[in-house]
């Protein structure tokens, strides 16, 4: 068969609010958090092969092959659709890793999509939702592909319409263990759950900040130097720091001023992520 190949965008999401209500009995947190999109991200190539084999071409610092998501995500959706055809993989990675913003779950999604859609598997957006999730708490998010409040441990999604401002992520040049944020004995676990609907307003706080800003004093700079512009807030449990303004110029005036000692990007909010922009215009 000829081998048919698609590109398509792994957008990166941000935490716009983050609130801890709890441990489980399991160590996992139950949280409720607001899921956007912004328009940047990594661009993943797959080109179908008929003998069955999965082979991402891209090597990764410290994340073995099969340890890598894409190929997780790959492995499991051919075994559990029972698909005869292999994949080639390639990925421009710009997103950092450990940034909280989501770069390996967006990177799985990306590859569950983009497989339904060369093997032509059918699978609907609930079934590889449902896979996503076995892989990360984060992978339905980008699997569904709108903006939402999330609650239980990420995993049940409203969605949601916020604005979508220009913001202005600033990347501290250090990696934050997820886990160990969710163990330090100082975070906060008790905050009392929100409603949803329409969007959480005053509820901007990301519980995890305090913990990870006095572990990481990059954190703590990159949330200092933001904050003389705008509100500066931590996505995830880090690294990643942001702030929106109104307009792209207003961010990359700011940006300009900052990136001379810290990296970042400017990027837009989206309420769509790029995928299903792009997957659209396939239909
Ligand atoms: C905090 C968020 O960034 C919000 O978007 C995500 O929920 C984190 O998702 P993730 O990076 O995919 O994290 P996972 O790889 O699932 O979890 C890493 C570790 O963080 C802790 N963890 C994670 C998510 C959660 N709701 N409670 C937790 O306690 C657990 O110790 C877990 O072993
Ligand atoms: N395709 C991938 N891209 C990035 N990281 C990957 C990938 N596959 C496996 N990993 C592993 O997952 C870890 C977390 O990466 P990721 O980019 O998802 O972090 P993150 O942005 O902090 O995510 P989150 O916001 O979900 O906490 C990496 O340190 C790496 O070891």
């Amino acid at each position: 068969m000829t081998a048919a190949r698609l590109t398509l965008p792994s957008p990166a999401k941000l935490n716009l609010m983050l609130h801890i209500l709890g441990r489980r009995e399991d160590g996992y947190h139950e949280l409720q958090t607001l899921f956007q999109f912004v328009d940047y991200g990594d661009e993943i190539t797959f080109a179908v092969r008929d003998d069955g084999v999965i082979q991402l071409h891209t090597e990764f610092a410290g994340v073995p092959h099969d340890s890598n998501l894409i190929v997780r995500a790959a492995k499991m959706l051919q075994q559990q659709s029972g698909c005869a055809l292999g994949i080639d993989i390639w990925i421009d990675k710009v997103l950092p890793m450990g940034g909280g913003i989501g770069g390996g779950s967006s990177n799985a999604a990306t590859t569950l999509l983009g497989l339904n859609h060369l093997w032509q598997l059918g699978w609907d957006e609930d079934r590889l939702a449902a896979l996503g999730l076995s892989l990360g708490a984060d992978v339905p998010v980008f699997v569904r592909g709108h903006a939402a409040f999330a609650e239980g441990v990420g995993e049940k999604l409203t969605p949601v319409n916020p604005e979508e401002p220009w913001y202005l992520v600033l990347v501290p040049q250090v990696s934050v263990s997820t886990a160990e944020i969710f163990s330090d004995p100082l975070l906060t676990r008790n905050t009392p759950p929100i409603k949803v609907r329409p969007v959480p307003e005053g509820n901007s706080r990301n519980d995890c900040l305090p913990v990870v800003a006095r572990r990481y004093p990059e954190v703590r700079n990159a949330l200092d130097l933001l904050g003389k512009f705008t509100e500066a807030k931590l996505t995830g449990t880090g690294s990643c720091v942001f702030g929106g303004f109104p307009n792209k110029a207003e961010a990359d005036k700011v940006s300009a001023l900052l990136t001379e000692t810290l990296t970042g990007f400017v990027a837009k909010g989206s309420n769509i992520s790029m995928l299903h922009r792009k997957l659209q215009s396939l239909l």
